[in-house]
């Protein structure tokens, strides 16, 4: 059986490099049992360099009156260090009249119209956005779109413009390039406070591998960076880490920021059982996920495009459906390492066939070992919907990336508006429930769920590596924070394990969009994570995000 997941890798605490440890237990907080208000001494200096003041002043003394009343009550000697530098600490002084290079993931599904079916990960985007239009700064907005190979119209960015001015009130100018003299001379006119959108980046074999000349290039345009982009946060391209090297500060935006912050802490503390459903078509960069979750997990469903490579693995013929060839071996080991591991692993048992890849193919229902040559498999079917579902009863967390079956297609959208709906069910019977993933996120919205969801994640495969435990390259190459003394001296608290605080406001404090990382309002948590956590002899705070903090005593 899975151990819980460790934080490392999850977390930004550098310090926690532990490789076992025992399950957490969650001491919640009541605000009466914090510190009294006499306590509340921390100067607005020390709020700001914090982070918190400008975001929140009530979070920022809330958190003030935790850190104090550890420090008075228990001689816990404490430095606060911000993990990585936020947008949230740059002031108008910083931005005013400078050119941020803001690396936003932008890559939101389009219909055969290039109509926006799903705008959440444009909506996810609005608070960073606007954060630095107030504070006058010249926005220069960047993004990939799909995978292209080389320049491709149907994946531009131009249709994403009419919905971008209209969310942030202000005509976004887009740019016909993402470097060059065009791109220059556009730069060189904008006003403060204003938005020009650069031409999909990976319009660049050169931004996927992560190209330094060309990094260079990109960060000429701008004076800092900031990276908004949660969803491309696991991929090391010139946009998302490259730049970083010429560009200071390189800082955190609230988006990224927000979904460490939930992420980190619901991964990294399961409730259990705990479930990951992965699905979808990028059956390559997801089925490598599966080894690191057998290790997390206790109940895998697979469906999707996944599920053909462990049929064919296993003998059956899979006619002409989505089968990764080279993958083949790499499945056969994970179902057996999942019954080595004692996970239950769940294929689906039945699947909707179609003669073609069309809205209006054939469909039939048949076995999983019985799908005939010229068909190929686009949804689950009815009866592995249901032992899905029994699975999914037992839970009380459950990560789901990838749809079940083709969803944009009515006939093939059964199974994965079944599971939407039985997150939703679930949600409302207090289990956490996390969605990540663009189609994902798309398929939730469309079944008209999304609200109900513990946590609408922006990134599938940036979720999933976070859960696997992976440092994610577009956070690691940001800046530290400069890490700000509390109290020095000190003997600790008294409490033999290591703890974490943790505190998160809720999506409406920040003016986010709430289907995006809704999430509890201000409280504070204890997370003891047993004698394998012990972090070293000092005790540290930290802030692994905009308004999260992690104190961790030795
Ligand atoms: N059986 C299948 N065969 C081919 N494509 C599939 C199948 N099931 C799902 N898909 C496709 O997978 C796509 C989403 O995959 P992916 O990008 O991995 O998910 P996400 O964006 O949620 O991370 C959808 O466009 C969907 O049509
Ligand atoms: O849609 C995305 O990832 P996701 O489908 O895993 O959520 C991101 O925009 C990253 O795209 P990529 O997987 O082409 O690098």
């Amino acid at each position: 059986m899975a151990s819980a997941a460790t934080p490392t890798g999850f977390s930004l605490l550098r310090q926690s490099t532990t490789t076992s440890r025992t399950r957490s237990s969650l001491l919640q907080l009541s605000p009466s049992s914090s510190s009294s208000s006499s306590s509340l001494s921390f100067r607005p200096a020390t709020l700001r360099r914090l982070g918190f003041a400008a975001a929140d002043p009530l979070l920022a003394l809330t958190v003030a009156a935790r850190v104090r009343s550890f420090g008075a009550g228990n001689g816990a000697r404490g430095v606060v260090s911000m993990a990585k530098k936020s947008v949230g600490d740059l002031s108008g002084a910083d931005l005013k009249g400078k050119k941020v290079f803001l690396r936003a993931d932008l890559n939101v599904p389009l219909d055969d119209n290039q109509n926006i079916t799903d705008d959440t990960r444009i909506r996810a985007a609005v608070p960073t956005i606007q954060y630095l239009i107030k504070n006058g700064a010249k926005v220069i907005l960047s993004s990939h779109l799909g995978r292209p190979k080389g320049v491709t119209p149907k994946f531009s960015l131009a249709p994403l413009v009419p919905r971008l001015s209209e969310l942030l009130g202000i005509q976004v100018v887009k740019a016909d390039d993402s470097i060059g003299p065009e791109v220059e001379k556009l730069v060189a006119s904008l006003p403060d406070g204003s938005v020009l959108l650069l031409e999909n980046v990976r319009f660049y074999k050169e931004e996927e591998k992560n190209d330094p000349e060309h990094a260079k290039k990109l960060a000429s345009l701008a004076d800092l960076y900031v990276n908004d982009a949660f969803g491309t946060a696991h991929r090391a391209h010139a946009s998302t880490e490259g730049v970083t090297k010429y560009l200071k500060p390189s800082v955190a935006g609230f988006l990224l920021q927000k979904e460490l912050d939930y992420l980190v802490g619901a991964v990294s503390n399961p409730k259990r059982p705990f479930a990951a459903i992965v699905g979808g078509s990028k059956v390559s960069s997801k089925i490598g996920v599966i080894e690191s979750l057998l290790e997390k997990v206790d109940i895998l469903l697979l469906g999707g495009g996944m599920i053909f490579t462990f049929y064919k693995a296993q003998g059956l013929s899979v006619g002409s459906s989505l089968v990764e060839e080279d993958k083949l071996n790499l499945a056969t080991s994970l179902l057996e390492k999942a019954k080595a591991k004692g996970v239950s692993l769940l294929l689906p048992s039945d699947v909707v066939i179609a003669d073609k890849f069309a809205p209006d193919a054939n469909s039939q229902v048949v076995p999983a070992s019985a799908i005939p040559d010229g068909w190929m498999g686009l949804d689950i079917g009815p009866d592995s919907v249901k032992t899905f579902n029994k699975a999914l009863d037992t839970t009380k967390t459950i990560i789901w990336n990838g749809p079940m079956g083709v969803f944009e297609f009515d006939k093939f959208a059964v199974g994965t508006e079944a599971v939407a709906k039985k997150l939703a069910e679930l949600s409302g019977k207090g289990v956490t429930t996390i969605i990540g993933g663009g189609d994902s996120v798309a398929a939730v919205e469309k079944v008209g769920v999304a609200s109900v969801m513990s946590h609408i994640s922006t990134g599938g495969g940036a979720s999933l590596e976070l859960l696997e435990g992976k440092e994610l390259p577009g956070v690691l190459a940001l800046n530290e924070a400069t890490p700000v003394a509390v109290r020095p001296g000190g003997s600790g608290l008294g409490i033999p394990m290591g703890l974490h605080t943790r505190l998160s406001p809720s999506s409406e404090d920040e003016g986010t969009p709430k289907a995006v990382g809704s999430h509890s309002s201000p409280s504070l948590h204890l997370c003891s994570n047993g004698p394998g956590d012990f972090p070293g002899p000092s005790s540290r705070l930290y802030r692994t995000a905009a308004h999260s903090l992690h104190l961790v005593v030795g």
